[in-house]
């Protein structure tokens, strides 16, 4: 049995997915800056996006629960590939990523009190070739528009994926495995 906690997240996926190892939760929606500090490495980044949340999240209901926050990022060679801005910004993202692979780091960071729990899941992602017209049918279906690297693994990309190494749920924006262990740790603190 877990703790009750609070999620930092307006994403429905991160809502699923905790659902899905019965954690007991109230929502809580921080507005945090999202903008990459340069020379940040992608790890980094959603290290610090998650922990913001989550400590944002602790400040909006005054400490009352544990916070949880996560943030989600695709990554090619180094290089952060946010939210599609425009169909233009998705096309030019997903053209790269047709025919290869490329990383999705997931971030999760769990506030209580003076306690702060982090982990850090990544995979790789293998995407086979896309076409020009099934990247123009999968933008008019809506489905990329709110999504880090401006595709959903549990959606209709799934067409795109030929394997992947390391945490579907990770991919997806939550990480189960690890969600599971900060938890537990959670819980031992007391
Ligand atoms: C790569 C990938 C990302 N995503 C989603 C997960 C995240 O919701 C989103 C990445 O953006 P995030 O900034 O991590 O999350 P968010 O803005 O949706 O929600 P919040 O900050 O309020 O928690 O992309 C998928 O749903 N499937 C995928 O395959």
């Amino acid at each position: 049995m877990y703790p009750k906690i609070a999620l930092a997240s307006a994403s429905p996926r991160r809502r699923e997915l905790l659902t899905q190892i019965g954690v007991n939760f109230e929502l809580v929606s921080p507005q945090i800056d999202e903008s990459v500090i340069s020379g940040e490495t992608p790890a980094a980044y959603v290290s610090r996006l998650a922990l913001a949340k989550a400590r944002a999240g602790a400040v909006a209901i005054a400490g009352r629960l544990p916070v949880l926050g996560a943030d989600t990022t695709v990554v090619l060679e180094q290089h952060i590939l946010g939210k599609p801005e425009s169909k233009s910004h998705f096309l030019q993202m997903l053209s790269q990523l047709s025919g290869r692979s490329h990383q999705v780091f997931t971030a999760v960071a769990v506030v209580s009190g003076e306690h702060q729990l982090q982990a850090l899941s990544c995979t790789e992602v293998w995407f086979r070739n896309i076409s020009a017209a099934e990247l123009d049918a999968y933008w008019q279906s809506g489905e990329p528009a709110d999504k880090a690297g401006g595709y959903g693994i549990q959606g209709q990309a799934a067409r795109f994926v030929e394997r992947i190494n390391g945490s579907y749920t990770g991919v997806v924006g939550l990480p189960l495995c690890e969600t599971d262990r900060l938890l537990q740790q959670l819980q031992e603190l007391g």
